[in-house]
């Protein structure tokens, strides 16, 4: 059984195509990314799913329920941490913990062991009986990871888990999705292409309502032609003069002496290194990333 099943789902905001026949299937225990430009649907796609939102049209299945007919039990199935957590900011941690697992009828007993297995795993046991507005952006965000999990939900939706937070925090909870892998089955939502590289096992590129494409990173990268780039870090830029190799297309200079080398193939990369010799500090080929399989499939956003 498919964990989460969207057939042909739409949804307007007046005249705004939100969603537009729009076909996703996630499988049990992946960590599935969506990913897409502001306003592509992304929040949309995953209120639709937990049951907040109703589609205009379509079908929405999680673990067989359908969303509209059986949106308790799907509720308790899942587990959301929204873009921006609204936590009730004069309860201390705990009392909020507990707040919510009463809400989802966790037995009292598994409740006090589940509130404290979680602010161990959130590394928060020490803030247990702080209230909620004196915390941090980054302990909020942990607080609220908790609550999603705190009814030990089979499927856990992130939406920007890590937007604003500082890059400690932010590697704490994305280690702590990587933890989830194989156990729950995950969404993340993320404008960070290297986050949806690194915990992802697919991605789905969305825009303006509809899925571009579907893939592991692996399969979205190998699918756009990227130039073969060689990135060269250079003691003395001179050398760069009699670099008159054929299969060089460009070359760029950049700061603190790096160099790009443009190749038509990779078997020139030899000889580029014997003609730099003891010049080269450090060299790696640049390889394709999500980002730039993002921007080739939606464009860049440019002002004007
Ligand atoms: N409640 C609403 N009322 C009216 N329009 C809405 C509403 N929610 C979403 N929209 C519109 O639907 C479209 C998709 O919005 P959505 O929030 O799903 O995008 P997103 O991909 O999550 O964007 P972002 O990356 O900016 O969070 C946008 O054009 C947005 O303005």
């Amino acid at each position: 059984m498919k964990a989460v099943e969207l057939k042909g789902v739409s949804k307007k905001f007046g005249e705004i195509n939100a969603l537009n026949n729009f076909t996703l299937e996630i499988e049990e225990g992946e960590i599935m990314g969506i990913i897409g430009p502001n306003g592509a649907g992304k929040t949309t796609t995953i209120r639709i799913i937990s049951g907040i939102l109703r589609p205009d049209d379509g079908e929405v299945r999680v673990y067989g329920y359908d969303v509209t007919k059986n949106p308790l039990e799907v509720k308790k199935l899942i587990g959301y941490l929204p873009e921006e957590p609204n936590l009730y900011e004069r309860f201390t941690v705990y009392e909020l913990l507990k707040y919510f697992g009463e809400l989802y009828d966790v037995d009292k007993k598994k409740l006090e062991m589940r509130i404290k297995k979680l602010l161990k795993l959130v590394n928060m046991e020490d803030r247990a009986n702080h209230r909620i507005n004196t915390l941090s952006k980054g302990m909020r965000q942990r607080v609220a990871v908790a609550r999603a999990l705190i009814h030990d939900p089979k499927i856990v939706i992130f939406d920007e888990p890590t937007m604003g937070l500082d890059p400690g925090t932010a590697l704490t909870i994305r280690k702590f999705i990587a933890k989830l892998r194989g156990k729950k089955t995950v969404i993340l939502c993320t404008h960070y292409m290297e986050e949806a590289e690194m915990l992802c096992d697919r991605v789905a590129i969305l825009n303006k309502g509809k899925i571009l494409d579907i893939g592991t990173p692996e399969e979205l990268k190998s699918k756009i032609h990227s130039p073969i780039v060689l990135q060269v870090k250079l003691n003395d830029l001179n050398v760069l003069r009699n670099l008159e190799i054929q299969g060089i297309k460009k070359i760029e200079v950049k700061k603190h002496h790096n160099v790009e080398i443009f190749l038509e193939k990779r078997s020139v990369i030899p000889k580029i290194v014997e003609k730099l010799g003891k010049n080269i500090l450090s060299i790696n080929t640049k390889e394709t990333s999500l980002q730039d399989v993002f921007i080739k499939m939606v464009g860049e956003d440019e002002f004007h």
